[in-house]
């Protein structure tokens, strides 16, 4: 009988498509069969050198199995300062039940890795399944959201409406041409905001019917000239669900959610907000904006730490030598951060460390997403004094919390 070659590793071809949407569908409790549009524009954001597949051909006599599966796409993501960073996306990560705890992802995420590494990307970023994955591969969680109920009865806003907000709902037409093109705007602007190249938009705005239960509408856009909302009724609770919220200006966010927060017969507002947003401040009764959830929407892992840390501008100058562990790849090392006028040059360096840290951690701070206090209170960064740390802290503090706006 011929053994099985769990090393091998193979990127995806046209005959292994219909087999990966069945192993994910299962891993990630997806209806199956997708439909086929589906399947040909998600195929369309990603080629198949970027896609890893193990199959196990010949355990059972006769058969050939894909029993593991993950992508990355090439996503651009903003960072402090406005900088757009190309980053390794990695996504569709799946083993099969029959093949779970036997290093399948270990050994996908090794040749990803090594890719990654090969073409340059300065940054990988994933949304986790689970919080305990990721972290032995250098990866740390760095931006986070605020799901939120709002109750429409009590969402008073401070200031009277103006006399006309612009905001209108969209026909699919306009839709089509507006969305995308204020997405771009929004996010080329936003700190840790994920773009969505051209390939992803036909899916988003086909909103196929799998996408929702039988009870929960198509989604609705509401169209403002910076801004968009795009929600759906659930019917059954009359709940109003916020998919995508974007808005460039603090006007458009204010005019779309005067709207969004007086829906006729609507009964409670659930939306993913960033950790700062001004909403709960605009109106009378904070209370209005109640928080449920604080969930990591975004994790990063830093790939190249000089090239990964000149990107981004910083809230201060001055200097530290920070101490870089790494127990997965070769990020290990002491590296010096000096900033003049908010930019960095990063140096190797022998000098004794100011602040020393796993590489997770490091990629925690990246985006300002987590305070450096928090990780000296709990242990995970060491410093050579408390001025170090006050420096530390105030080097990635950033103007606006990271915010991802899209999940991948
Ligand atoms: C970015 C994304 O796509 S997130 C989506 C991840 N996928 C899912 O959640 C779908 C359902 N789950 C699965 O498909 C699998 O269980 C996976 C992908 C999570 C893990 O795959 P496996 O092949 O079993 O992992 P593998 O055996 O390579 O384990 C690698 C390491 O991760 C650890 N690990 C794996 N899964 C978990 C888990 N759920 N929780 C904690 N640790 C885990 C292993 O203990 C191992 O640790 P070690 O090498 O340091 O000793």
């Amino acid at each position: 009988m011929e053994r099985v070659d769990m090393l091998t590793i193979k990127h995806a071809s046209d005959a292994d498509w219909p087999e990966i949407i069945e192993l994910d569908a299962r891993a990630f409790a997806l209806p199956s069969p997708l439909p086929r549009d589906e399947i040909t524009e998600f195929r369309a954001k990603v080629p198949d050198e970027a896609t890893y597949l193990i199959r196990d051909v010949g355990t059972v006599p006769g058969s050939s199995t894909i029993v593991a599966f993950s992508l990355y796409y090439d996503l651009p993501l903003t960072v402090p300062g406005g900088a757009v960073v190309d980053a390794a996306a990695l996504s569709w990560v799946s083993v099969s039940a029959t093949h779970r705890r036997r290093g399948m992802l270990r050994r996908m995420i090794d040749a990803q890795y090594a890719d990654w590494r090969a073409r340059g990307h300065p940054l990988a970023i994933l949304t986790a399944s689970e919080g305990t994955i990721y972290e032995r591969f250098g990866f740390g969680p760095a931006a986070f959201a605020h799901r939120v109920h709002i109750a429409p009865a009590a969402s008073t806003f401070r200031s009277p409406a103006p006399p006309d907000s612009h905001v209108r709902y969209g026909t699919p037409d306009e839709v089509a041409a507006h969305v995308p093109v204020v997405h771009a705007r929004w996010a080329a602007a936003r700190n840790g905001a994920i773009g969505r190249p051209a390939p992803w938009w036909p899916s988003l705005l086909a909103d196929r019917s799998f996408r929702r239960n039988s009870q929960t509408s198509g989604l609705h856009y509401l169209l403002h000239p910076d801004g968009y909302a795009a929600y759906r009724i659930d019917a059954r609770d009359r709940t109003a669900l916020i998919e995508d919220f974007v808005a460039v200006t603090p006007q458009a966010h204010d005019d779309l959610w005067r709207v969004l927060t007086s829906l006729d017969l609507i009964s409670s507002v659930h939306a993913s907000i960033p950790v700062d947003d001004a909403l709960p401040h605009l109106l009378t009764d904070a209370r209005a904006v109640g928080v449920v959830d604080r969930p990591d929407t975004l994790w990063v892992s830093i790939l190249d730490v000089a090239a990964a840390l000149e990107l981004r501008t910083y809230s201060d100058d001055g200097t530290l030598v920070l101490e870089v562990g790494d127990d997965y790849s070769d990020r290990a090392g002491r590296y010096r951060l000096q900033v003049v006028d908010g930019r960095a040059s990063v140096t190797p360096t022998d000098d004794a460390p100011n602040a020393s840290m796993d590489i997770a951690v490091l990629s925690s701070l990246y985006l300002g997403g987590i305070a450096a206090r928090e990780f000296a209170e709990a242990r995970r960064i060491d410093v050579d004094s408390p001025a170090s740390l006050t420096r530390l802290a105030r080097l990635f503090d950033v103007e606006h919390a990271p915010f991802a706006g899209t999940f991948f």
